[in-house]
């Protein structure tokens, strides 16, 4: 039986749209059983039901505006909610791997510990080690690379998810040159979203050996 992913997503779904062409050109002999957005305005969403790909909105918003009710107030408390509720909606597909492509909330302990163990990946626009932690990995490097004055190697990674953020084990690495004063910011970008496109895919066949 073909592996089954659940893809999270926050925005545009770019990563997503490229593990659905993977397919379409039988590259990658899975199933995507659901994409789940934790926001309702994410382009990603259409991707998904144009190719009949159940999908999901897990917003964090009910939960940090009270409006999910638990036994006490406070956003910490509605974010462990929020979590503990995002686990069971994810499970229901009865996962083999989690694909966390642009979703961009951390998964803390009250999440994590609820999977079972079921793998998940994420994309992150940074190599292991640089740009932790972060949703602007990609502007952080040219920056860098600017102020330095110095040709830099950044690129993109796919990675373990584990509760330290972007320190799980990588699966696919791509390194990016940055030349100072060479690549425009939108240039440095454009090039790394390529390449994010082709480690997502590559890293779903590395782990399931497609
Ligand atoms: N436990 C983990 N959770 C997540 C990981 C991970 O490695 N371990 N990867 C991230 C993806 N990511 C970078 O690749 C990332 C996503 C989100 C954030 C972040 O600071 N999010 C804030 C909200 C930011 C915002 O609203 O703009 C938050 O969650 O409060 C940092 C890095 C996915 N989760
Ligand atoms: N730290 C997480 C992070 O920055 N993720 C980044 O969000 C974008 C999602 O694009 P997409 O919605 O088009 O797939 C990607 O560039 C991905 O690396």
């Amino acid at each position: 039986m073909a592996p089954r992913l659940v893809v999270l997503i926050s925005g545009s779904g770019s990563n997503l749209q490229a593990l659905i062409d993977a397919k379409a050109r039988n590259e990658l002999p899975v199933d995507i059983v659901s994409v789940i957005s934790s926001s309702k305005k994410a382009y990603g969403l259409e991707r998904a039901a144009k190719n009949g790909i159940p999908t999901k909105v897990h917003s964090l918003y009910p939960y940090t505006k009270g409006l999910v009710k638990d036994d006490k107030t406070g956003r910490s408390l509605a974010r462990q909610k929020f979590e503990k509720d995002l686990a069971p909606v994810i499970m229901e597909f009865k996962p083999d791997l989690i694909v966390c492509a642009g979703w961009l909330l951390i998964l803390g302990t009250d999440f994590l510990d609820q999977v079972n163990g079921i793998p998940i990946i994420n994309l992150h626009p940074a190599l292991p080690g640089a740009f932790d932690g972060t949703t602007h990995a990609i502007e952080m490097a040219w920056k860098k690379c600017q102020e330095d004055q110095t040709p830099l190697t950044a690129g993109c990674m796919v990675h373990y998810v584990i509760q330290e953020v972007d320190r799980g084990e990588p699966v696919i690495v791509k390194e990016i040159e940055i030349v100072p004063g060479q690549d425009t910011l939108e240039e440095y970008e454009q090039r790394v979203h390529a390449q994010e496109h082709v480690a997502i895919v590559e890293a779903v066949q590395k782990i399931f050996g497609l």
